[in-house]
């Protein structure tokens, strides 16, 4: 089975997230894709939201889509959620599948600072998505990368979860930035309101 994994904060998951998602899913035939929120991001703030909320929200976007699913190993796991530990450990878990990893283009040009990189790209297939102000530039990369990057294209939408962040603590709507349970999920926990936190 060819799986994607589709890693991030999810701080909270939107529209974004889910459309990278079906166009690595679409253009590379993959089975499934598996949402798979860290626990801590290696390269960037922590969390405002805490795991199981992170989690929950994840679980609503995904909803029945049969293939898509959510992955808690890196939340049960703990600690700074390096890909490589996580990639050691599905494939021991799933001999039989293959891994790919899917990522906005902002990532593709920093993917020689992650951990054990040389490790993930003999395992594993990076699915690159375009992401809006991001100029994705394979040629930049190491030999053994630009052989396992893929660039899939989709529709472009300029939204990142800090937009989202920013404007939940300014009062505004995101309403059809993320899916509908996971707007009711925002405003029903306020998870987002500057004074529960
Ligand atoms: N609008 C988007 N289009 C394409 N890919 C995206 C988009 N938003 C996020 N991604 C990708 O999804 C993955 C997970 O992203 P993440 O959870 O960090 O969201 P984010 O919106 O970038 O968050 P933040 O604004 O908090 O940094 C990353 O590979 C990221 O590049
Ligand atoms: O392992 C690494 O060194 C590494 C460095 C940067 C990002 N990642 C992974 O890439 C995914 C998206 O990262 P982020 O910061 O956009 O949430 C998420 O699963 C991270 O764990 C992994």
């Amino acid at each position: 089975m060819k799986v994607g994994i589709m890693g991030g904060t999810f701080d909270p998951v939107h529209i974004g997230h889910m459309l990278a998602a079906e166009a690595a899913l679409q253009g590379c035939t993959l089975d499934e894709v598996w949402f798979m929120p860290s626990h801590i991001p290696p390269h960037k703030h922590e969390a405002g939201a805490g795991g199981d909320e992170r989690l929950q929200m994840v679980e609503l976007a995904v909803g029945t889509n049969p293939a898509f699913r959510t992955l808690d190993i890196e939340l049960v796991r703990g600690g700074v959620s390096y890909t490589i530990d996580t990639i050691r450990e599905l494939r021991a878990r799933y001999t039989e599948h293959e891994f790919f990893f899917i990522i906005g283009a902002d990532m593709v040009n920093f993917l020689t600072q992650w951990h054990g990189i040389e490790e993930l790209a003999q395992v594993l297939t990076f699915i690159g998505v375009g992401r809006p102000g991001s100029v994705i530039r394979k040629e930049d990369l190491p030999d053994y990368l630009q052989e396992k990057v893929v660039l899939v294209n989709m529709p472009q939408v300029d939204i990142s979860s800090t937009d989202i962040r920013e404007r939940l603590a300014a009062g505004k709507s995101v309403r059809y930035m993320v899916h509908d349970l996971v707007n009711e999920y925002i405003q029903r926990s306020g998870i987002y309101e500057p004074d529960t936190r």
